[in-house]
């Protein structure tokens, strides 16, 4: 009666130790970006089989991405209080757990993909996994303090997967959804970073502020986000987006770019925090402007 009691106090707490492996808000926002490119990817409404398909398996192989990411990192995580609770540190999540959940999420995902959406979808959803779990968590995040840039790019593929899952191929818009999400990914990172620095140092990840000090990666902070408001501008420039896109992406470039200069400038305490908190709301924003002005622009400017 007791191990029946215990065992289905545990149910669901384990299960949320597996929600947790899999960084779920992350996921959720790259998921969004990858919606997002399969609704500009047509004119009106995207095949919903290639919707629902596409979404479940980007979804599970970015989750799957994240388990892997974890599984490699799980001993710098413990040693750092951001990530010490993660369930592989914790020993709630074995090694064995994680390694069979992370395998069936990346194989069901691959031949989700593959049969009910299209190969060349499957072969670069599998190739973005191993460039985040692979080339990035294993090798650039130790090796170089352009880790993050260089792999920002799996970051930025998934609406450039969410485009092909819809045509089967990759369009020039989708390129630039990608360098929206590929600048705006160290000025993300590294507002982070700088207030993370001594925990970064501390386990001898060489991320920016640790290799070159944190007045240096206020500049790049500041630079990359000024590069990102011309890439924000590319949708409008290439007709790809109207004016509803433009006005509000120009609105946020501002607020980013506000928060940039005041990290340079005038540095208080929890500006960084506050930096990194908005670049979400900045990046969900810009996706929300090209989806609403997707359907509404040619309306109204009809
Ligand atoms: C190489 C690329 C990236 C790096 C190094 C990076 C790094 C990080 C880190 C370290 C955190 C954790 C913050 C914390 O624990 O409080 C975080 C949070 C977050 N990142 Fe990124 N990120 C990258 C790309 C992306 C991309 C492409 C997206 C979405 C399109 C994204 C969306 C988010 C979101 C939504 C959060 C908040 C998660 C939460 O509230 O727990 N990131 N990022
Ligand atoms: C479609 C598909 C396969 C997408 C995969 C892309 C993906 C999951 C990107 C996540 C980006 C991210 C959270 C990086 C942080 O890793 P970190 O190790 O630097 O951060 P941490 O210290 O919080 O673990």
């Amino acid at each position: 009666m007791a191990r029946a009691t215990a065992s289905a106090a545990t149910a669901p707490s384990r299960l949320n130790e597996y929600y947790e492996l899999c960084k779920p808000r992350v996921v959720m926002l790259i998921v969004f970006t990858a919606v997002v490119g399969m609704f500009l990817a047509v004119p009106g409404l995207p095949p919903l089989s290639a919707l629902l398909w596409g979404t479940l398996g980007i979804a599970l192989q970015a989750s799957s991405a994240a388990a892997v990411n974890q599984i490699i990192d799980r001993n710098i995580d413990a040693r750092m209080a951001r990530t010490c609770g993660r369930p592989l540190v914790t020993g709630t999540l074995s090694m064995t757990e994680s390694i069979a959940f992370a395998t069936l999420l990346g194989l069901g995902g691959f031949a989700l993909l593959w049969v009910l959406v299209n190969p060349l979808t499957a072969v670069l959803t599998q190739l973005t996994l191993i460039g985040y779990a692979g080339v990035y968590t294993l090798y650039l995040k130790r090796a170089t303090p352009q880790n993050i840039v260089i792999g920002g790019a799996a970051g930025a593929a998934p609406p450039v997967l969410g485009w092909v899952a819809v045509t089967g191929e990759v369009h020039a818009h989708a390129l630039i959804l990608f360098a929206i999400i590929f600048i705006w990914t160290p000025p993300h990172f590294w507002a982070l970073a700088i207030e993370r620095r001594d925990e970064y140092a501390k386990v001898d990840i060489p991320m920016l502020p640790v290799t070159h000090g944190i007045d240096y990666t206020r500049t790049q902070v500041l630079l990359y986000t000024i590069l990102l408001t011309a890439v924000t501008v590319l949708p409008f420039a290439t007709a790809m987006s109207g004016l509803i896109y433009l006005l509000g992406a120009l609105a946020l470039d501002a607020v980013f770019l506000y928060y940039a200069i005041c990290l340079k400038w005038w540095p208080r305490p929890g500006l960084p925090m506050r930096t990194f908190g908005f670049s979400i709301v900045y990046l969900m924003g810009i996706f929300s402007l090209l989806l609403l002005d997707h359907y509404l622009w040619p309306l109204l400017a009809a």
